[in-house]
Protein backbone atom coordinates (compact mmCIF):
# COMPACT_ATOMS: atom_id res chain seq x y z
CA UNK A 1 0.00 0.00 0.00
CA UNK A 2 1.05 3.61 -0.65
CA UNK A 3 1.98 6.32 1.79
CA UNK A 4 -1.58 7.44 0.29
CA UNK A 5 -4.41 5.35 -0.86
CA UNK A 6 -7.79 6.71 -1.32
CA UNK A 7 -10.77 4.18 -2.58
CA UNK A 8 -14.08 5.91 -4.38
CA UNK A 9 -12.77 9.04 -2.13
CA UNK A 10 -15.69 11.69 -2.66
CA UNK A 11 -15.47 15.42 -1.12
CA UNK A 12 -18.99 17.76 -1.95
CA UNK A 13 -19.52 21.15 -1.07
CA UNK A 14 -23.25 21.41 -1.11
CA UNK A 15 -24.37 19.99 -4.59
CA UNK A 16 -20.77 20.01 -6.12
CA UNK A 17 -18.39 16.99 -6.21
CA UNK A 18 -14.93 18.63 -5.84
CA UNK A 19 -13.65 15.03 -5.88
CA UNK A 20 -15.78 12.02 -6.93
CA UNK A 21 -15.10 8.28 -6.30
CA UNK A 22 -11.68 8.85 -6.63
CA UNK A 23 -9.04 5.59 -6.67
CA UNK A 24 -5.12 7.08 -6.39
CA UNK A 25 -2.34 5.56 -4.35
CA UNK A 26 1.00 7.99 -4.00
CA UNK A 27 4.04 5.07 -3.35
CA UNK A 28 6.74 6.12 -0.35
CA UNK A 29 9.53 8.21 -1.77
CA UNK A 30 8.27 9.40 -5.04
CA UNK A 31 7.54 12.86 -6.51
CA UNK A 32 4.08 13.04 -8.30
CA UNK A 33 2.87 15.60 -10.04
CA UNK A 34 -0.83 16.40 -9.39
CA UNK A 35 -1.58 18.11 -12.51
CA UNK A 36 -5.62 19.10 -13.95
CA UNK A 37 -7.38 22.10 -15.29
CA UNK A 38 -8.75 24.89 -13.58
CA UNK A 39 -10.82 24.09 -11.14
CA UNK A 40 -10.23 19.93 -11.36
CA UNK A 41 -10.15 19.03 -7.65
CA UNK A 42 -6.40 19.38 -7.26
CA UNK A 43 -6.26 21.67 -4.35
CA UNK A 44 -9.63 19.64 -2.41
CA UNK A 45 -7.62 16.38 -2.82
CA UNK A 46 -4.20 17.59 -1.51
CA UNK A 47 -6.00 18.98 1.45
CA UNK A 48 -7.92 15.87 2.38
CA UNK A 49 -4.53 13.75 1.92
CA UNK A 50 -3.17 17.01 4.35
CA UNK A 51 -6.05 16.13 6.76
CA UNK A 52 -6.86 20.02 6.11
CA UNK A 53 -10.73 19.27 5.06
CA UNK A 54 -12.92 16.40 6.06
CA UNK A 55 -14.00 13.73 3.16
CA UNK A 56 -17.72 13.33 2.32
CA UNK A 57 -17.33 9.37 1.46
CA UNK A 58 -14.80 6.77 0.21
CA UNK A 59 -12.01 5.37 1.89
CA UNK A 60 -8.37 7.63 2.38
CA UNK A 61 -5.27 6.10 4.45
CA UNK A 62 -2.49 8.87 4.82
CA UNK A 63 0.48 7.14 6.81
CA UNK A 64 -1.92 4.01 7.72
CA UNK A 65 -4.40 6.51 9.84
CA UNK A 66 -7.17 8.82 8.00
CA UNK A 67 -5.84 11.92 7.79
CA UNK A 68 -8.23 14.30 9.50
CA UNK A 69 -7.53 15.62 12.75
CA UNK A 70 -4.81 12.51 13.14
CA UNK A 71 -1.80 13.83 14.88
CA UNK A 72 0.59 11.46 13.19
CA UNK A 73 -0.50 13.26 9.75
CA UNK A 74 -0.07 16.28 11.05
CA UNK A 75 3.12 15.69 12.53
CA UNK A 76 5.01 13.59 9.51
CA UNK A 77 3.25 16.23 6.55
CA UNK A 78 3.13 19.62 5.50
CA UNK A 79 0.89 21.10 3.10
CA UNK A 80 2.60 24.08 1.41
CA UNK A 81 0.35 26.93 -0.84
CA UNK A 82 0.90 30.43 -1.29
CA UNK A 83 -1.06 30.95 2.37
CA UNK A 84 0.82 28.49 4.80
CA UNK A 85 -1.04 30.43 8.27
CA UNK A 86 1.57 32.20 10.40
CA UNK A 87 0.89 34.72 12.86
CA UNK A 88 0.80 38.34 11.67
CA UNK A 89 3.89 39.66 14.24
CA UNK A 90 6.04 36.70 13.20
CA UNK A 91 9.29 37.35 11.72
CA UNK A 92 11.36 35.03 9.90
CA UNK A 93 13.38 33.96 12.23
CA UNK A 94 10.11 33.59 14.66
CA UNK A 95 8.97 31.00 11.78
CA UNK A 96 11.88 29.07 11.55
CA UNK A 97 12.59 28.71 15.37
CA UNK A 98 8.34 27.09 15.52
CA UNK A 99 8.92 24.79 12.72
CA UNK A 100 12.32 23.56 14.06
CA UNK A 101 10.01 22.69 17.08
CA UNK A 102 6.83 21.24 15.64
CA UNK A 103 8.83 18.90 12.62
CA UNK A 104 11.53 16.42 13.99
CA UNK A 105 13.56 16.02 11.22
CA UNK A 106 13.75 20.40 10.77
CA UNK A 107 17.40 21.28 8.46
CA UNK A 108 17.46 24.24 9.84
CA UNK A 109 21.28 24.80 8.45
CA UNK A 110 19.42 24.23 4.71
CA UNK A 111 16.77 27.20 6.15
CA UNK A 112 20.04 29.14 6.79
CA UNK A 113 21.25 28.32 3.15
CA UNK A 114 17.89 29.07 1.52
CA UNK A 115 17.17 31.65 3.39
CA UNK A 116 20.73 33.70 3.04
CA UNK A 117 20.64 32.46 -1.17
CA UNK A 118 17.01 34.16 -1.79
CA UNK A 119 18.17 37.18 0.13
CA UNK A 120 15.60 36.59 3.00
CA UNK A 121 16.38 39.07 5.74
CA UNK A 122 15.22 36.94 8.89
CA UNK A 123 14.31 40.09 10.90
CA UNK A 124 11.37 40.88 8.05
CA UNK A 125 7.65 40.07 8.79
CA UNK A 126 6.74 37.45 6.15
CA UNK A 127 3.04 39.37 6.29
CA UNK A 128 5.09 42.28 4.13
CA UNK A 129 7.06 39.91 1.65
CA UNK A 130 6.08 40.20 -2.25
CA UNK A 131 3.54 37.48 -3.74
CA UNK A 132 6.95 35.92 -5.09
CA UNK A 133 9.05 36.03 -1.89
CA UNK A 134 6.51 34.51 -0.05
CA UNK A 135 6.15 31.61 -1.82
CA UNK A 136 9.84 31.37 -2.01
CA UNK A 137 9.78 31.58 1.69
CA UNK A 138 6.95 28.78 2.34
CA UNK A 139 8.81 26.75 -0.31
CA UNK A 140 12.29 27.52 1.71
CA UNK A 141 9.70 26.06 5.09
CA UNK A 142 8.24 23.03 3.18
CA UNK A 143 12.04 22.20 2.15
CA UNK A 144 13.56 22.35 5.45
CA UNK A 145 10.81 20.63 7.16
CA UNK A 146 11.83 17.25 5.37
CA UNK A 147 8.35 15.90 6.46
CA UNK A 148 8.11 12.08 5.01
CA UNK A 149 5.42 13.67 3.41
CA UNK A 150 5.64 16.50 1.52
CA UNK A 151 3.09 18.46 -0.59
CA UNK A 152 3.24 22.01 -2.40
CA UNK A 153 0.11 23.19 -4.05
CA UNK A 154 1.34 25.48 -6.72
CA UNK A 155 3.81 26.47 -5.02
CA UNK A 156 5.84 28.49 -7.42
CA UNK A 157 2.86 31.33 -7.70
CA UNK A 158 4.48 34.85 -8.35
CA UNK A 159 8.01 33.49 -8.32
CA UNK A 160 10.04 34.88 -11.60
CA UNK A 161 11.66 32.54 -14.17
CA UNK A 162 14.77 32.21 -12.50
CA UNK A 163 13.61 32.03 -8.92
CA UNK A 164 11.45 29.17 -10.43
CA UNK A 165 13.99 27.08 -11.69
CA UNK A 166 16.39 27.33 -8.44
CA UNK A 167 13.56 26.14 -6.54
CA UNK A 168 12.73 22.89 -8.91
CA UNK A 169 16.76 22.78 -8.19
CA UNK A 170 16.55 23.05 -4.72
CA UNK A 171 13.75 20.24 -4.54
CA UNK A 172 15.12 17.91 -6.92
CA UNK A 173 18.79 17.99 -4.75
CA UNK A 174 17.49 17.69 -1.49
CA UNK A 175 15.18 14.94 -2.64
CA UNK A 176 17.45 13.43 -4.01
CA UNK A 177 19.67 13.90 -0.22
CA UNK A 178 16.43 13.23 1.66
CA UNK A 179 13.94 10.96 -0.15
CA UNK A 180 10.75 11.04 0.79
CA UNK A 181 6.78 11.04 -0.53
CA UNK A 182 6.48 14.37 -2.20
CA UNK A 183 3.55 15.36 -4.21
CA UNK A 184 3.55 18.78 -6.19
CA UNK A 185 0.63 20.29 -7.64
CA UNK A 186 1.45 22.88 -10.45
CA UNK A 187 0.08 23.81 -14.40
CA UNK A 188 3.71 24.39 -15.37
CA UNK A 189 4.42 21.03 -16.44
CA UNK A 190 6.38 21.62 -19.12
CA UNK A 191 8.84 23.21 -16.30
CA UNK A 192 8.81 20.41 -13.84
CA UNK A 193 8.65 17.48 -15.72
CA UNK A 194 12.32 16.52 -15.48
CA UNK A 195 11.87 16.67 -12.24
CA UNK A 196 8.74 14.22 -11.68
CA UNK A 197 8.45 10.16 -11.44
CA UNK A 198 4.75 10.48 -12.10
CA UNK A 199 2.18 12.45 -13.07
CA UNK A 200 -1.22 12.08 -11.82
CA UNK A 201 -4.19 13.86 -14.00
CA UNK A 202 -7.17 14.92 -12.56
CA UNK A 203 -10.51 16.35 -14.58
CA UNK A 204 -13.46 16.77 -13.20
CA UNK A 205 -12.26 15.02 -9.63
CA UNK A 206 -11.59 12.14 -11.02
CA UNK A 207 -8.34 10.26 -11.40
CA UNK A 208 -8.07 10.19 -15.90
CA UNK A 209 -4.44 8.84 -15.75
CA UNK A 210 -1.43 8.14 -13.47
CA UNK A 211 1.53 7.26 -15.16
CA UNK A 212 5.22 7.46 -15.00
CA UNK A 213 7.14 10.67 -16.95
CA UNK A 214 8.75 8.29 -19.25
CA UNK A 215 5.40 6.32 -20.66
CA UNK A 216 3.50 9.44 -20.72
CA UNK A 217 6.00 10.60 -23.50
CA UNK A 218 5.36 7.46 -25.71
CA UNK A 219 1.69 7.45 -24.77
CA UNK A 220 0.24 9.85 -27.75
CA UNK A 221 1.87 10.60 -31.90
CA UNK A 222 1.36 13.99 -33.60
CA UNK A 223 0.83 13.63 -37.23
CA UNK A 224 0.98 16.68 -39.79
CA UNK A 225 -0.27 16.04 -43.13
CA UNK A 226 -3.20 16.63 -45.52
CA UNK A 227 -6.36 16.66 -44.40
CA UNK A 228 -7.90 14.00 -46.16
CA UNK A 229 -5.24 11.32 -45.82
CA UNK A 230 -5.43 12.18 -42.02
CA UNK A 231 -9.18 11.71 -42.25
CA UNK A 232 -8.71 8.37 -43.47
CA UNK A 233 -6.50 6.87 -40.49
CA UNK A 234 -8.87 9.18 -38.10
CA UNK A 235 -11.15 6.39 -38.82
CA UNK A 236 -9.12 3.40 -37.16
CA UNK A 237 -7.66 5.40 -34.09
CA UNK A 238 -8.40 7.26 -31.06
CA UNK A 239 -7.85 10.86 -32.09
CA UNK A 240 -7.38 12.78 -28.91
CA UNK A 241 -7.13 16.37 -30.40
CA UNK A 242 -7.81 17.75 -34.13
CA UNK A 243 -7.44 21.12 -35.38
CA UNK A 244 -6.62 22.90 -38.81
CA UNK A 245 -2.94 24.20 -39.32
CA UNK A 246 -3.68 25.51 -43.10
CA UNK A 247 -5.19 25.01 -46.36
CA UNK A 248 -6.32 21.41 -46.23
CA UNK A 249 -3.55 20.73 -43.79
CA UNK A 250 -4.47 19.47 -40.26
CA UNK A 251 -2.64 18.37 -36.99
CA UNK A 252 -3.77 15.49 -35.66
CA UNK A 253 -2.96 13.71 -32.16
CA UNK A 254 -3.30 9.71 -31.75
CA UNK A 255 -3.11 7.40 -28.60
CA UNK A 256 0.44 5.88 -30.14
CA UNK A 257 -0.61 2.59 -30.78
CA UNK A 258 1.09 2.77 -34.62
CA UNK A 259 3.77 -0.11 -35.96
CA UNK A 260 6.88 1.24 -37.11
CA UNK A 261 5.57 -0.01 -40.42
CA UNK A 262 2.42 2.13 -40.32
CA UNK A 263 4.56 5.03 -39.32
CA UNK A 264 7.61 4.51 -42.50
CA UNK A 265 4.60 4.56 -44.62
CA UNK A 266 2.65 7.67 -43.45
CA UNK A 267 6.37 9.38 -43.56
CA UNK A 268 6.68 8.49 -47.27
CA UNK A 269 3.02 9.95 -47.55
CA UNK A 270 4.34 13.19 -46.43
CA UNK A 271 2.89 13.07 -43.33
CA UNK A 272 5.12 14.84 -40.70
CA UNK A 273 5.27 12.90 -37.12
CA UNK A 274 6.25 14.50 -33.98
CA UNK A 275 6.17 13.93 -30.07
CA UNK A 276 3.46 15.28 -27.84
CA UNK A 277 4.87 16.32 -24.60
CA UNK A 278 2.79 15.48 -20.85
CA UNK A 279 2.08 18.77 -20.83
CA UNK A 280 0.41 19.20 -24.20
CA UNK A 281 -1.22 15.90 -23.93
CA UNK A 282 -3.10 16.65 -20.69
CA UNK A 283 -4.46 20.07 -22.46
CA UNK A 284 -5.83 17.73 -25.44
CA UNK A 285 -6.95 15.31 -23.13
CA UNK A 286 -9.26 17.75 -20.88
CA UNK A 287 -10.17 19.97 -23.72
CA UNK A 288 -13.76 20.75 -23.35
CA UNK A 289 -14.74 21.90 -27.00
CA UNK A 290 -13.08 19.52 -29.97
CA UNK A 291 -11.13 22.99 -31.09
CA UNK A 292 -10.36 24.95 -27.86
CA UNK A 293 -10.51 28.46 -27.96
CA UNK A 294 -10.29 28.60 -31.93
CA UNK A 295 -14.03 27.40 -31.70
CA UNK A 296 -14.96 30.97 -30.63
CA UNK A 297 -13.62 32.78 -33.08
CA UNK A 298 -15.17 30.40 -35.76
CA UNK A 299 -18.15 32.92 -36.52
CA UNK A 300 -19.51 30.88 -39.05
CA UNK A 301 -20.27 28.22 -36.41
CA UNK A 302 -23.81 28.36 -34.26
CA UNK A 303 -23.27 27.81 -30.40
N1 LIG B 1 -14.59 25.72 0.17
C1 LIG B 1 -15.28 25.48 -0.94
N2 LIG B 1 -16.60 25.68 -1.03
C2 LIG B 1 -17.30 25.40 -2.15
N3 LIG B 1 -16.74 24.91 -3.30
C3 LIG B 1 -15.41 24.70 -3.28
C4 LIG B 1 -14.60 24.97 -2.11
N4 LIG B 1 -13.31 24.65 -2.42
C5 LIG B 1 -13.31 24.21 -3.70
N5 LIG B 1 -14.57 24.24 -4.21
C6 LIG B 1 -14.95 23.81 -5.56
O1 LIG B 1 -14.41 22.53 -5.79
C7 LIG B 1 -13.96 22.41 -7.13
C8 LIG B 1 -12.47 22.01 -7.15
O2 LIG B 1 -11.72 23.11 -6.62
P1 LIG B 1 -10.16 23.01 -6.37
O3 LIG B 1 -9.75 24.28 -5.70
O4 LIG B 1 -9.87 21.74 -5.67
O5 LIG B 1 -9.60 22.93 -7.87
P2 LIG B 1 -8.10 23.07 -8.41
O6 LIG B 1 -7.88 21.93 -9.34
O7 LIG B 1 -7.14 23.20 -7.28
O8 LIG B 1 -8.19 24.43 -9.24
P3 LIG B 1 -7.09 25.55 -9.60
O9 LIG B 1 -6.13 24.93 -10.58
O10 LIG B 1 -7.91 26.63 -10.23
O11 LIG B 1 -6.43 25.97 -8.31
C9 LIG B 1 -14.24 23.74 -7.81
O12 LIG B 1 -15.48 23.63 -8.48
C10 LIG B 1 -14.35 24.71 -6.64
O13 LIG B 1 -15.20 25.77 -6.96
Amino acid sequence: MGVVSSRHLTKSYRNNHAIKDLTIQFQEGSITGLIGRNGAGKTTLLKLIAGLIKKTDGELTVLGEEPFNSLKVSANSIFVDDQLPFPQDFKVKDVLREFSRFYPNWDGELADRLTSYFSIDKETLPLHFSKGKRSTFNAIVGLATHAPLTIFDEPTTGMDYSVRHDFYRALLKDYMEYPRTIIVSSHLLNELEDLLEEIALIHDGKLYFQETVPSLKEYAVGLTGSTSLLNSITQEHDVLYSKDVGMNQQYIVLKDRLTETEKDSLRREGVKLSPVSPADLCVYVTNKAEGGIDDVFNRSETI
